[in-house]
């Protein structure tokens, strides 16, 4: 059997994209290192789901398994289910370099990563390099090509966009550039954009209009998102639902309104915490303690029991949890949820 291409009725209908059981391995010469085990969540169509976590959790290796577009050394498993085109394709079982990837890399995923700078070529011009995926996946006419490429950057608030057309990346402000990243990842019209901390290189303000940018955006191409970021902050702004990943897990997965309503898992009270306390507390910012820890050697017992507030030495130190239900649309991963919370979810 064909299991590349699998029947609609494998992923449920309005999802664009389903992830099941993603682990990413990588040997190293002092062991295997995973940094991603067992990552599961689905993207609705126009849906927008933010994957939350601290710097090292493996929010970015989780979304470049999904692209196909990690270090060689990386060895991927599970399945990562795309709907296109009335068809739904296991990513997971194209080569890296495979035509097929290739033609759904920019075409019908996209992503944009947080640095600009490096995500253009200081060789080319910042049209030249933005039409190239537009003469790969839409049209070979330059003239066509260029006509295409400068809409999309008028679009996304590039004034004067024929003349920047042929200017060269240094020529941009950080914001500016950034506008250019977006124009190349849409120009497409992709069905998913993958947007790896798109903000996190810029002032606030200008943050603010990116993001409201790429919302509009995503009405108007009727687009998914999956957002990646350690900020909260921006979460609430943009998502439907969050997962929350901590040790190459998802600990927490709710929509937005409930993370902020009943987060439940210590570690998203914590990030919670650490935006909602700013400004509050006149002695010290509160913080999680400690680091997110090296996911090699992994022993069996729940992976944020050091840096947790609320364990319990006899539930937490025997095995690591599992995202459970507890109620419509909230999963948690911990022993220690409180019974009173869940029942009142529940009502
Ligand atoms: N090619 C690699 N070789 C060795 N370790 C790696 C490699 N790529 C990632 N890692 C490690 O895997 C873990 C997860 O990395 P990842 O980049 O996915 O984290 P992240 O949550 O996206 O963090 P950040 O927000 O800082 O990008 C980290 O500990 C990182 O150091």
């Amino acid at each position: 059997m064909n299991n590349r291409i699998d029947s609609m009725s494998n992923i449920e209908n309005t999802n664009i994209l389903e992830v099941k059981d993603l682990e990413v391995k990588i040997k190293l010469d002092e062991g295997i290192l995973t940094p991603v085990r067992g990552v599961s969540f689905n993207i609705k169509e126009q849906e927008t789901l933010g994957l939350v976590g601290e710097s090292g959790c493996g929010k970015s290796l989780t979304s470049k398994a999904i692209l196909g577009i990690n270090n060689k050394n990386c060895i991927r498993s599970g399945s990562v289910m795309f709907k296109m085109d009335n068809r739904c394709i296991n990513l997971l079982e194209y080569k890296r370099k495979s035509k097929e990837l290739r033609k759904i890399r920019g075409k019908k995923i996209s992503m944009i990563f947080q640095e600009p700078m490096t995500s253009f070529s200081p060789l080319y011009t910042v049209g030249n390099q933005i039409s190239e995926a537009v003469r790969l996946h839409i049209t070979k006419n330059k003239k066509e090509a260029e006509k295409i490429s400068i809409k999309m950057m008028t679009r996304v608030g590039i004034a004067d966009a024929s003349k920047r057309f042929n200017q060269y990346p240094h020529e941009f402000s950080g914001g500016m550039l950034q506008r250019a990243l977006i124009a190349m990842s849409l120009v497409c019209n992709p069905k998913l954009l993958i947007a790896d901390e798109p903000t996190t290189a810029l002032d606030v303000t200008i943050q603010a209009q990116i993001l409201e940018l790429m919302k509009e955006l995503q009405k108007e191409f009727k687009m998914s998102i999956l957002y990646i970021t350690h900020d909260l902050g921006t979460v609430a702004k943009m998502c439907d639902k969050v997962a929350v990943m901590y040790l190459g897990r998802i600990v927490e997965y709710a929509s937005v309104y409930e993370i902020f309503k009943n987060p439940m898992h210590p570690y998203t009270r914590g990030l919670i915490g650490s935006v909602h306390n700013i400004g509050a507390s006149k002695e010290k910012l509160f913080s999680i303690e400690g680091t997110v820890p090296l996911a090699m050697n992994l022993p069996d017992r729940c992976s944020f029991y050091d840096r947790c507030t609320s364990r319990d030495d006899k539930k937490c130190l025997a095995k690591e949890p599992c995202l459970t239900q507890v109620s419509e649309d909230h999963y948690v991963a911990c022993y220690n949820i409180d019974n009173n919370k869940i029942n009142d979810i529940n009502k």
